[in-house]
């Protein structure tokens, strides 16, 4: 429903360039999508399970959407919200009695202002990631995932432009949209210690899918020669050193040039094996989200893969909203060899970088 929901703002931002877009006080961006996304799966999570027994980690507030000012914003999300949410039975859920007032929705994403930690059950929600992406027309993720006692236990990634087909990401093109192609997206979903990952095609009520029956095991890659594999890395270089990620690529002896992609589509990708490894090194001093990661990287390592920061520890999810005391980067693989190597590189590049 939340990806159905992305696809039509997607749409209509591109053809009408509106005002769906806002910049945050970090300059970031936040548009009509990201708050509808997190309003509509608050809003469904706490129908499932009782709003007084769920705690929720997002990403948006509403500082700005409450604002006298916003009153047209707040309108435009009303009406995404209510829209997506009238088609609950659709997708075999069940939706509100009427249309959920301004108010409810705000509630809504408020709802979604817990802090996870380490005891208890949290869902943990990046409603868009990889939003600028989405507004460019390009890649992005909604992505969901709950963390139990300070382990993610579950993951679901969904992927609109992100085609179900081999090679998905190289089908993708700006001029050539996979979904004015025909081509439907992705959701990919696993539970933790059950070494299986699965991809489904995004539910289109005009091509009748089968779920579950239309969904496929994933896997990571088997490739392990280094001059095969593939790296991905974000694209904004203010997100990730892209030069000393191509310092570290050229001492593992990888030969492919990066593979730059918004969002976690990235993790992704690792885990349906169309690459091997994703490298991210933010500078120094920003500290990375829990709901940047969680659902990725559960995908990644049920798939087959390994994920570490770059001193090669696992990252904890148990210490509130931020990936604490990570070393340096993060970095996930196909596979434990390719994972060592880029492990080595990392410190051999940063010895020779800090010399
Ligand atoms: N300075 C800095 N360094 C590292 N990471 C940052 C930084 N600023 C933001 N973010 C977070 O990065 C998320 C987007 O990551 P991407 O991998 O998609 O980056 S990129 O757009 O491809 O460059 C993005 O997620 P969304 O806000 O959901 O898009 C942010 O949470
Ligand atoms: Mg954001
Ligand atoms: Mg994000
Ligand atoms: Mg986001």
């Amino acid at each position: 429903m939340a990806c159905s929901l992305c696809e039509k703002v997607q749409k209509q931002l591109l053809s009408t360039n509106s005002d769906q877009v806002k910049s945050k006080d970090d300059d970031s961006l936040v548009t009509v999508a990201d708050w509808s996304v997190q309003a509509t799966v608050s809003w469904m999570l706490s129908k499932s399970f009782g709003s007084k027994n769920i705690s929720i980690v997002a990403e948006e507030d509403i500082q700005t959407l409450s604002k006298s000012e916003s009153s047209s914003l707040l309108a435009m999300v009303v009406s995404a919200v209510n829209g997506c949410l009238s088609e609950a039975s659709r997708f075999g859920l069940q939706g509100p009695e009427k249309p959920l007032s301004p108010s409810q929705i705000l509630e809504a994403i408020s709802q979604c202002s817990s802090r996870g930690g380490l005891l208890g059950q949290h869902w943990v929600l990046d409603p868009v990631d990889g939003t600028l992406g989405f507004v460019r027309g390009d890649q992005y993720a909604v992505a969901l995932a709950l963390i139990d006692d300070g382990e993610v236990v579950l993951g679901v990634l969904g992927c609109p432009n992100y085609s179900v087909k081999d090679n998905g990401l190289n089908k993708y093109s700006r001029e050539n949209r996979v979904t004015s192609n025909g081509e439907v997206g992705c959701v990919m979903y696993t539970r933790k210690g059950s070494g299986k990952a699965w991809m489904q095609p995004l539910i289109r009520f005009d091509k009748r899918l089968d779920w579950p029956n239309s969904a496929k095991l994933i896997r990571v890659s088997s490739v392990d020669d280094p001059a095969l594999a593939t790296f991905c890395e974000p694209v904004e270089k203010s997100n990730s050193d892209h030069s000393f990620a191509a310092g570290v690529a050229s001492t593992a002896g990888l030969r492919k040039k990066p593979l730059r992609v918004y969002s976690m589509v990235k993790y992704a990708a690792i885990a349906r094996g169309e690459a091997e490894i994703y490298m991210r090194f933010a500078r120094s001093g920003y500290k990375e989200k829990i709901w940047d990661h969680a659902a990725g990287v559960l995908l990644v390592i049920e798939a087959g893969g390994v994920v570490t920061d770059a001193g090669g520890c696992q990252l904890d999810f148990s210490r509130g909203i931020y990936l604490e005391g990570i070393d340096r980067g993060i970095i996930a693989c196909s596979g434990s060899k390719l994972h060592e190597k880029i492990i080595g590189a990392v410190y051999a590049s940063w010895e020779s970088s800090n010399l």
